[in-house]
């Protein structure tokens, strides 16, 4: 599941831009997105397989990146959002940049599947807000024999979060018209033998956006399996792909 990680003083950016930012508790701010190239996970869905090589897009100093992150920044923007690919790849750059970020006075955002807590536990002192994101198998994010695993990874993160005070955490999950609610409603268990309901900000339902896309039975399936536990629950779909920004 490892990629080589860039030297520490490099990094490689499959793009950055400011846009309103489409997914999760925040969405509808206006957010600068640092998305870094490479990812080891394989989802059928992904949106992004542009940016999954860790040789896509371009390779930039540090001080380069800095420079384009304060070029493409526009007034009142919420935060940084450093996504991906899987940010974690590069976590020594995303120490370095979210650093910057916040000497420039905007909150830092991980966007991460949560693949090495290891990793997450570095990064995570510079970062303010944090998606823990969790995957369903039929996603194909990583074959079956990894599978528990990945999910051992994403329960670490998410205990390291919202052990570590002060931040803002919560949890997105995509589900398709094949997610299994069995398997969601155990999900839905360990979130919160981890985490308390006061812990975290928000637990999102993504519905995967025209790839075999839940029906509203469906979802009301999966809202169903968390309302009693979590009554802040939302489905909330990817707003930049309605309004068709980036
Ligand atoms: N507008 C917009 N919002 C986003 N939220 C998360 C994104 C991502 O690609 O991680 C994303 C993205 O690519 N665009
Ligand atoms: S973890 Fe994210 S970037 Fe990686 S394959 Fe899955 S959706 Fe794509
Ligand atoms: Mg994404």
């Amino acid at each position: 599941m490892q990629q080589k990680v860039a030297a520490s003083a490099r990094v490689k950016l499959s793009e950055i831009f400011t846009s309103i930012e489409g997914e999760g508790i925040l969405f509808g701010t206006k957010t600068m997105f640092v998305r870094l190239s490479g990812c080891p996970l394989k989802c059928h869905w992904c949106d992004t397989p542009y940016a999954l090589p860790l040789d896509s897009g371009s390779d930039y100093s540090i001080d380069e990146a800095k420079e384009l992150i304060l070029k493409n920044l526009h007034p009142n923007t919420y935060k940084v959002n450093f996504t991906g690919g899987e940010p974690l790849v590069q976590h020594e750059a995303v120490i370095e940049l979210a650093k910057f970020v916040r000497q420039k006075g905007l909150r830092t955002f991980l966007e991460s599947a949560c693949y090495d807590a290891a990793r997450f536990a570095k990064v995570l002192p510079y970062i303010d807000l944090v998606k823990v994101e969790f995957k369903l198998k039929d996603s194909k994010v990583v074959d079956e024999k990894h599978y528990g695993s990945l999910l051992m990874s994403e329960l670490d993160c998410l205990k390291l979060a919202v052990g570590s005070g002060g931040k803002t955490t919560y949890i997105k999950v995509v589900v398709t018209n094949s997610s299994s609610l069995k398997e969601f409603k155990e999900l839905v268990r360990e979130v919160f033998s981890v985490a308390r309901p006061t812990e975290i900000a928000g637990f999102i339902i993504q519905p995967s956006y025209k790839i075999d896309e839940p029906t509203l039975d469906v979802l009301f399936g999966f809202y169903d399996a968390v309302y009693p536990l979590y009554d802040q629950v939302r489905v909330v779909p990817q707003l930049h792909k309605i309004i068709g920004v980036r």
